[in-house]
């Protein structure tokens, strides 16, 4: 089936836009980069941008500091509204005591909107480093600020200008009172920045304060988060992780598809699609990785099984609630690619039975059932689908069909893999609502040979050692050495 067949059905049935990859967060600019790419094109997730304001010295990069900290296993970056001051002339300088650098014109808000655009979109950028000194930005080289994960932008009238606003995912207001505030700018300014406590002080009262009344109070309606206390409110901070990694951790397709998991991404995962996603990547390497992969997606989806309370005594005479493993279930590996899979189920359930299904694929798209070899009671038991790519979903269809027709309920079955298309998802979650998909990264989509992009190729070839490039420098492994 092909991807537009998927998109018009889902459209049709659910009512979500599917004109492109809407769903898993891109930009139009990349909804077209993303039907038509090759497999080595760059493409990416959006940020997820969190705005920070506030008033001067009521914490924000305090509590952006603590975000960051808290998130240590993702790709943070900040990007300071300070950055973007207006460079002062001469004269300006000359009197800069009658400038107002709580005034939104004090701002480049275009640069910073291009920075941001450019982030968003995957670009590194350079960002100014503004010199409170000088008060100007060419003093000290730009800083470069690679794409991340999260973006935060932190400054006291970012929500002021509501294309700014428009870029953010989740806005927060850092409420502090004002006298803190005053006492806090007045140490930071008179010690930090070396500014007599006159001059700081006719600052507050001629700029600060009236700015903080006429721009930046009134922007606070804008948050979606208002913290009381600052960085003394660990409370609230810890609220706002929680919620930035579920969001990261959470395909949106998760949100439409509940039976469908996407296994929590780390560094660690990352690195090893990296590898195997690499076509440069030796045969060694490739199995090495997918292997241990693999061994966490089955664990993943071993944990989807149901229970039984257990109690157990431990050496020290104690009672141990836990639970036991259910007993009945088994394998079925779609060959031959899901047979790569079937060394990490027997490592992790000892001694379990796993069966096979064979479809052969004829043209795009005629799937054709040619061999099935299941455990004869296989009705009776919780079943684990293996499969490593989810492509246009038509092989998954077809072997869980078989599997319904030969008695397994569909909230028994447990489809396990390493890469799924969002139109294999909709396929098999539309068709099948009760069974459960466990895979470790949902990709961009297809291409027009429905072929999984960015993917990682031919999965079945790479594994056994069958691609034409290299064959003579793989050393072979008989069948029987690795499936037992
Ligand atoms: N909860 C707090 N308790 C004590 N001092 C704080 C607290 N939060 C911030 N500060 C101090 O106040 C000053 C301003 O804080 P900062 O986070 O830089 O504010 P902002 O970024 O809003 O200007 C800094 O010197 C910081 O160390
Ligand atoms: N040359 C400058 C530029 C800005 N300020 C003050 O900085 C404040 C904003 O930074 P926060 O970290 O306090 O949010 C703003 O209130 C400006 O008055 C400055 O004093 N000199």
């Amino acid at each position: 089936m092909g991807s537009k067949s998927v998109e018009d059905m889902i459209e049709a049935s659910s009512g979500v836009h599917f004109s492109g990859f809407h769903m898993d967060g891109l930009g139009s600019r990349n909804i077209e980069k993303a039907t038509t790419s090759s497999a080595t094109e760059n493409v990416h997730k959006q940020p997820f941008v969190i705005g920070v304001a506030g008033g001067s010295a009521s914490g924000k990069t305090t509590v952006c500091d603590m975000i960051i900290q808290q998130l240590h296993d993702q790709r943070v970056v900040l990007v300071n509204q300070d950055s973007f001051y207006h460079n002062l002339s001469e004269e300006e300088f000359a009197r800069v005591h009658e400038c107002n650098f709580d005034h939104p014109d004090a701002f480049d808000t275009e640069k910073l909107l291009d920075s941001m655009e450019n982030l968003r979109h995957g670009q590194a950028v350079d960002i100014p480093n503004y010199d409170f000194k000088s008060y100007k930005s060419n003093v000290f080289p730009a800083r470069r600020v690679n794409p991340s994960d999260v973006i935060i932008l932190e400054g006291i009238l970012i929500f002021h200008d509501h294309r700014v606003r428009e870029l953010m995912n989740m806005k927060i207001f850092v409420d502090t009172d004002a006298d803190v505030r005053l006492a806090r700018r007045i140490r930071r300014d008179t010690v930090d920045k070396g500014r007599d406590i006159d001059t700081v002080l006719d600052q507050y009262s001629k700029f600060v304060k009236p700015a903080f009344d006429d721009f930046i109070l009134p922007t606070k309606k804008y948050a979606d988060i208002i913290i009381p206390r600052g960085g003394d409110n660990h409370v609230a901070v810890d609220l706002i992780v929680q919620h930035i990694r579920t969001k990261l951790g959470q395909h949106d397709l998760c949100k439409i598809y509940p039976n469908l998991y996407v296994i929590h991404s780390t560094f660690q995962i990352r690195g090893m699609h990296t590898l195997i996603r690499d076509s440069q990547t030796t045969k060694h390497d490739f199995v090495f990785y997918a292997d241990r992969l693999i061994r966490l997606v089955v664990e993943h989806g071993l944990g989807h099984l149901p229970f039984t309370e257990k109690q157990v005594i431990t050496p020290t005479g104690s009672v141990y609630t836990g639970v036991d493993f259910c007993k009945r279930l088994c394998g079925v590996s779609v060959i031959r690619s899901g047979e790569s899979m079937e060394n990490a189920l027997r490592a992790c359930c000892k001694g379990i039975k796993i069966g096979k299904i064979l479809i052969h694929r004829e043209g795009d798209n005629g799937q054709q059932l040619i061999y099935e070899k299941l455990p004869q009671d296989i009705s009776q038991r919780h079943v684990l689908l293996l499969d490593p790519i989810l492509g246009t979903g038509n092989s998954a269809v077809q072997a869980i069909s078989l599997l319904i027709k030969k008695g397994v309920p569909e909230s028994n079955i447990i489809f396990l893999n390493l890469i799924s298309a969002p139109q294999g998802v909709h396929v098999v979650c539309k068709t099948f609502p009760r069974i459960k998909i466990v895979t470790s990264e949902i990709d961009i989509g297809l291409n027009e040979d429905f072929r999984v992009v960015p993917g990682m190729g031919e999965f079945g070839d790479r594994y056994f050692g069958t691609d034409d490039d290299d064959q003579q420098v793989m050393t072979p492994v008989p069948y029987f050495n690795r499936s037992c």
